[in-house]
């Protein structure tokens, strides 16, 4: 048995106080063994953590990770401007190879930025996998599909790809990968799909993720459409349950938010995404108030336009005050408990807390910025003041993904400039 000693920190404990202890994680099995104090603990290596903070990795709840390639490709629309007139149409000539650069671009940026786990949705997703894999990361993963605009035998094939996608890909990395059926939302997956294929995926115990009641645009028509609002139409098809969750929900209204909480269903909550695309401002505190599990995600690199989830701790705080008219809402331990547990807890991933038996993911800031001085409240800091850029270590599953910022599991110069090109020639092939 290998196990490493993360040593000299302080660390956050899942009580959200912070105390000097040192964490000893079993590389073999992957596991937080023991958290105690300074100088008790021995391992075969060791992670220097002094004048540093340890917290779990952040769980990102709801990307497009291969979307870096299209990162400041078009910005400052609507949503529905920006997918129809931009993003759809270049994602039209993305090749296999292109999703593989994207998604390591995409991961090489999540590891130096203390982020271990992901739940994305896209295609081409064996590429995305793969690129997981070599990440080292924790992700669930899925083919999104999308009937409107296909025959008939299209949308099937669609469907049925998520399905399938799902079924074959679980497990995968060693257990680090798991998977959902993914719909894109309520009006891109036409009501006999969903009638026909929610309940194969409840029967192949696939839990569901996808995107939901985003902007008044699209809200509007599907109430007009089914007469109820669209998560009662999406607890009709059987969409909403425990294993499910829902991308973005900003325009959600009591009696939504009721059967949210009554049927468990989670919520990856997206502020810059959100506040980009001009979508509105989710109401998390209520959310959160009547129980449901928020998760917060980045959405893809070109609507945010990083995956900085520090960034998004941030913006959620933010716009949850703004929402809820009140500077007591959507407090910073409140942000980090989003992106921790309950990420992990939407991903269904035994991660998000530094405790004896969670899996060993977990990230080391250092706490030496003149931005993070001085340290009246750690979590605060967590919460309003870091960035990406104050993560030294990574550690995911008790292997070292990056140490002292130096990353260990892709060379990252060949992968941006790998990137790079493979975005110049997309532009190129999607402009002609
Ligand atoms: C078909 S794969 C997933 C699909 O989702 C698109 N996408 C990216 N961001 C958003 C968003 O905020 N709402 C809805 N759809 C989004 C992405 O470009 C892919 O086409
Ligand atoms: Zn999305």
């Amino acid at each position: 048995m290998t196990e490493l000693l993360v040593t000299g920190g302080q660390v956050l404990r899942p009580d959200m106080t912070v105390e000097r202890a040192d964490v000893l994680v079993d590389q073999s099995s992957g596991d937080i063994v023991a958290v105690e104090s300074p100088g008790e603990l021995a391992g075969d290596d060791e992670l220097d953590a002094s004048d540093g903070l340890v917290v779990p990795g952040l769980v990102n709840a709801h990307t497009h990770v291969a979307m870096t390639l299209l990162r400041g490709y078009a910005d400052d629309k609507p949503l529905d401007a920006w997918l129809q007139e931009d993003i759809w149409p270049v994602e039209g000539e993305l090749t296999p190879e292109d999703v593989r650069v994207g998604a390591e671009l995409g991961l090489v940026e999540m590891v130096k930025s203390g982020t271990t786990a992901l739940s994305d949705m896209y295609f081409h997703v064996d590429e995305i996998a793969a690129a997981v894999e070599q990440a080292g990361v924790r992700a669930v993963l899925g083919h999104t599909a999308v009937t409107v605009g296909k025959d008939e035998e299209g949308a099937r094939e669609d469907v049925r790809q998520s399905l399938e996608t799902a079924r074959d890909l679980d497990g995968a990395a060693d257990g680090r990968i798991s998977t959902t059926f993914q719909p894109h939302s309520l009006t891109t997956v036409g009501e006999e799909y969903l009638r026909e294929y929610v309940p194969e995926a409840d029967a192949a115990g696939l839990p569901i993720h996808l995107h939901a009641n985003e902007t008044t645009d699209e809200v509007e028509p599907l109430v007009e459409e089914h007469g109820i609002r669209p998560l009662e139409y999406a607890d009709d098809v059987g969409l909403l349950a425990e294993d499910t969750f829902l991308a973005h929900c900003v325009h959600v209204d009591e009696t939504e938010i009721d059967l949210l909480a009554e049927t468990g269903t989670g919520v990856a909550h997206c502020p810059a995404s959100n506040m980009k695309l001009a979508s509105g401002m989710a109401p998390v505190q209520r959310l959160l108030d009547a129980g449901v599990t928020v998760g917060i995600g980045t959405d893809g690199a070109a609507s945010n336009n990083d995956l900085d989830m520090f960034d998004e701790m941030r913006d959620a705080a933010m716009v949850g005050k703004l929402a809820a008219d009140d500077a007591s809402a959507v407090a910073a331990e409140t942000v980090v408990e989003m992106a921790t547990e309950n990420g992990a807890e939407l991903l269904g991933i035994d991660s998000g807390r530094i405790e004896p038996g969670a899996n060993a993911d977990l990230a080391v800031l250092s706490l030496d910025a003149p931005r993070l001085t001085p340290a009246h409240d750690l979590v605060s800091h967590l919460a309003y003041a870091a960035t990406g850029s104050d993560v030294r270590h990574t550690v995911c599953d008790g292997e070292v993904l990056m140490r002292d910022r130096d990353v260990t599991v892709f060379d990252e110069d060949a992968v941006r400039e790998r990137a790079q090109a493979h975005a110049d020639a997309l532009v190129d092939r999607a402009s002609n």
